[in-house]
This record gives C-alpha cells, structure tokens and sequence, in this order.
C-alpha cells in the first residue's frame, strides 16, 4: 500500500512528487532531494486521519505553530501530503522538513516525542550507501526508533497527477454542497467552539423551501477592490432594491473568528453564512428586486483556489463537480462577476487605503492565486457568472450591469 502512495512537497508555491519503491531500478533522484547538500537530512510528518475531522483539522494547524516554533531556525519547513492518485478523499496531509547535521538531533528529538504523543507518522530520509540514491525509513510508532536501515524504500521521481492533489479532498471539506454537510461541522465544533454555538444559533432552523421571490435576484461578485460596494449601493438606488451584504451582518462578530479557523471549520462558516442570506433574500424579494454582495461562487471560488497551489492548471478540470452548485441552495436570477486589470485594481485599493483580509493581502502578492480564483469563478455554474469589465467609469459600469438585467430579469 504504502508502495502506490504518490508524495508532494510544496517548494515556493509548486509542487514536486515522489514515491517510493522496494527495489531501485536506476531511476533518477527526485527533485526536492536532488539540491540536498551532503549530510543534510530530510524528514516527513503526515497526521494520520482519524474518525474526527475536526480534531485532525485543529491538529495539522496547531503540528505546524508547534514545529515553527520548537524546530531549529535553519530547518525548512514545507508543505507536504501523500495520497493514492485518483482516490477521493485519500490525502494525508503534513509537513517536510530539511535539515542539516547541526540540526538533525534537535530535529529528531521532536519528532520523537511527537511521534509518541500525537497522530503522526514520521520518515526520514537520508542517502542510500552508494551515496547515490535516497531512501525513506518509517520511524517505528512504538520505541521512537527508526527501523532497520536495510529495509528502507529507495524515493523515486513521479509523475504529477492530471490535477492537484489536494482536489482530491475538496469535496466537503474545502467546499459544502448541502446545508447538512456544512451544519454538521459546525454542530461538531460546538463543543470546542464557543462561536460555533452562537453560529449554530443563527441558523435556519432547515432549509425552507420558501416560494421563489417574486423579484428579480442579482448577485455581484469579483476580487476585492474591483467595485462591489459602488455598483451594489448604486443599483440599489436606481432599481428601489434591498441590498445584502454577504456574509450576512448577523455572523459579522464571528467572522474573525473563523477566519483563524483550519479551512474545514472556516469554509462551513461562510457556507452557512450564504443559506441564512438565502433566508433573508426569500423574504426580501417577496417585496423588491434584491442585491446580494458577494455569494455562493466567492464561498467556493476562494475555497478552491486556496486548497490548490500552483498554476491554474492545477484547478479541477472544467465541468468537474467540484463547479457546481448545491442543490439546495437559492439560485439567484444573475451572477455578474467584475473583472479588472491587476494594476488597476491594486490602483483602487491603494486609494482605498483600507485594511485587507490576509487572503487579499495573498492576492495582492500572489499572482497565480488571484488568477486561481477568478478561473474558479468562470468555472461555477448553474447559474455561471456574466463577466462584465469593471475598468470603465462607474456610471458605466452600472449603465452595463443594469443592461444585463433589463435583458435577463425584465425589469
Ligand atoms: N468604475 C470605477 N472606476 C474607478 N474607481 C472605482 C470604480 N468603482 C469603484 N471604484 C473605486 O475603487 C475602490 C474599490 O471599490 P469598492 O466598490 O469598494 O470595491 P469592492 O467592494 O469590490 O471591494 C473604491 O475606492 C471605489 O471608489
Ligand atoms: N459569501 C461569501 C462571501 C465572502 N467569502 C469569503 C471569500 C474571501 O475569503 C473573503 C472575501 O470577503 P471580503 O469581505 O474580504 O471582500 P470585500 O471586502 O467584500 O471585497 O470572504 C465567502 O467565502 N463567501
């Protein structure tokens, strides 16, 4: 089993795989052991999944404040996982670290003593006695000991998957597809989450198959800083709407909250979050046309393109199910996604000159995630988002957005 595991490290941003084989076959020295230094030694930390996902989440986000914190400064810590190519749900999540020989006992004295206390499992990896190869020994889970050299596996180079392998796991755990799959993580922080009480609190007490609104819904989406609030606020005045703003006011003194939460328990929130404005658009669109900011394809654009790494490339191909929407969620009468040149956005946030959110500080920096979450966007559907360019003056903007929904709402 352990044989058909394919491993990834994530070095600056990219992946790089490997696996392990009984035998060597001549096979080339993977990439992340190929710029190991003489006498460097290189170590995996894989938190094994158990029966609760919540406590496993908690624990693979506290293994890495702890490891940053105890390790030696000059050990490089790097993202890792392993998983069985093509089987869902089948990734490990955990961390790589290198070394070098001043380091290796302070390193592995922690290891030995995690391995002990926690749900880990370690490997080391060091040079094969030709001095060629590297090999991988699984540290023994009972004496702390790593097991008779002679049966190390020897790493070898492996092909990237079709797709990231953390799109493996997404479904459920990145992005909810019900309003039970995310009230069931929410209900099972309760006990070690005082804000999940009050979240659970707030909730729908189901989701209610409310009569469709009466008018038209339109929600608009885009990066920060591409024009939400100005066209949200101007189409509330020309078209008498009620505006919401999403995630809906009522979870705002929780939302800080959850955004320091592992991806499981933060991406429940803002998935609830979206069927309590559900709830309020059924209402309110009883009585006039309503305008959401922000909605569902935020929830699951910025869940994916932060679970995957890399280029966009790496996303869930397009059509997969990952895109599409939940069945039990309202589906509004158009999604308009703004999109706007990055220099320019940048532009308007510096005029802005507010505070960011850390994942918009990331977009800010990290290109390939900016264009991950807008490609996700693209990707949604039922209903798919109408692009529209956000670069021309505001009244242009709105004079295009109220175009689309003359032509689509009737209004
Ligand atoms: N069409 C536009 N042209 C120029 N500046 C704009 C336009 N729309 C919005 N802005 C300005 O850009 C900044 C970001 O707009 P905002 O509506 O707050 O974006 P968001 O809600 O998407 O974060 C604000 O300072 C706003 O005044
Ligand atoms: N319905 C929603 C709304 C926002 N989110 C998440 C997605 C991002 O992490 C942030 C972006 O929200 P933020 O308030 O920073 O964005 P704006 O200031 O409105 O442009 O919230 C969500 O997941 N679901």
């Amino acid at each position: 089993m352990w044989c058909s595991r394919v491993f990834s490290v994530e070095l600056n941003g990219a992946p790089f795989y490997f696996a392990v084989k009984e035998k060597h076959l001549g096979e080339d020295v993977p990439r992340v052991f190929r710029d190991v230094q003489n006498r460097d030694k290189c170590y995996s930390v894989l938190v094994y999944c158990s029966r609760d996902r919540i406590k496993t989440a908690k624990f693979y986000g506290e293994l890495k404040d702890k490891l940053l914190r105890d390790l030696p400064p000059e050990c490089r810590l790097s993202p890792m996982s392993s998983f069985l190519p093509k089987v869902r749900d089948s990734l490990v999540k955990g961390y790589f670290l290198k070394g070098n020989s001043d380091t290796s006992s302070p390193i592995e004295r922690l290891l030995s003593d995690l391995i002990q206390h926690d749900p880990v499992l370690v490997c080391s990896y060091s040079p094969a006695e030709d001095g060629q190869q590297w090999t991988q020994h699984m540290w023994s889970e009972t004496a702390s000991q790593v097991m008779d050299v002679a049966k190390g596996y020897y790493v070898v180079p492996s092909e990237a998957p079709e797709y990231h392998p953390s799109t493996l796991n997404i479904i459920n755990s990145d992005v909810f597809y019900s309003f039970d799959e995310a009230y069931d993580v929410m209900k099972k922080c309760g006990d070690i989450i005082p804000e999940a009480k009050a979240v659970l609190e707030l909730l729908p007490s189901r989701v209610e198959a409310r009569n469709k609104p009466d008018f038209p819904v339109i929600v608009i989406e885009g990066l920060d800083a591409t024009g939400k609030t100005t066209l949200t606020e101007s189409l509330k005045d020309t078209l008498g709407a009620t505006l919401l703003p999403s995630p809906p006011e009522c979870l705002s003194p929780w939302r800080a909250h959850f955004d320091q939460e592992p991806p499981l328990i933060r991406r429940a929130f803002y998935a609830l979050g979206n069927y309590i404005s559900a709830d309020q658009i059924g209402l309110k669109g009883m009585k006039t046309p309503v305008i959401v900011d922000r909605f569902w394809h935020s929830t699951a654009a910025y869940a994916i393109a932060t679970a995957v790494s890399g280029p966009v490339c790496n996303l869930p191909g397009e059509g997969s199910e990952v895109y599409c929407w939940p069945s039990d969620l309202f589906q509004p009468s158009l999604v308009v996604l703004l999109t706007l040149d990055p220099e320019e956005r940048k532009r308007r946030l510096r005029n802005r000159g507010q505070g960011k959110t850390d994942e918009e500080e990331e977009l800010d920096h990290n290109q390939l995630f900016r264009l991950r979450v807008e490609e996700a966007y693209r990707r949604i559907s039922g209903p798919a988002c109408v692009t529209v360019d956000a670069s021309p003056s505001a009244d242009r903007v709105l004079q295009q957005v109220l175009l689309l929904i003359r032509g689509k709402c009737h209004l």
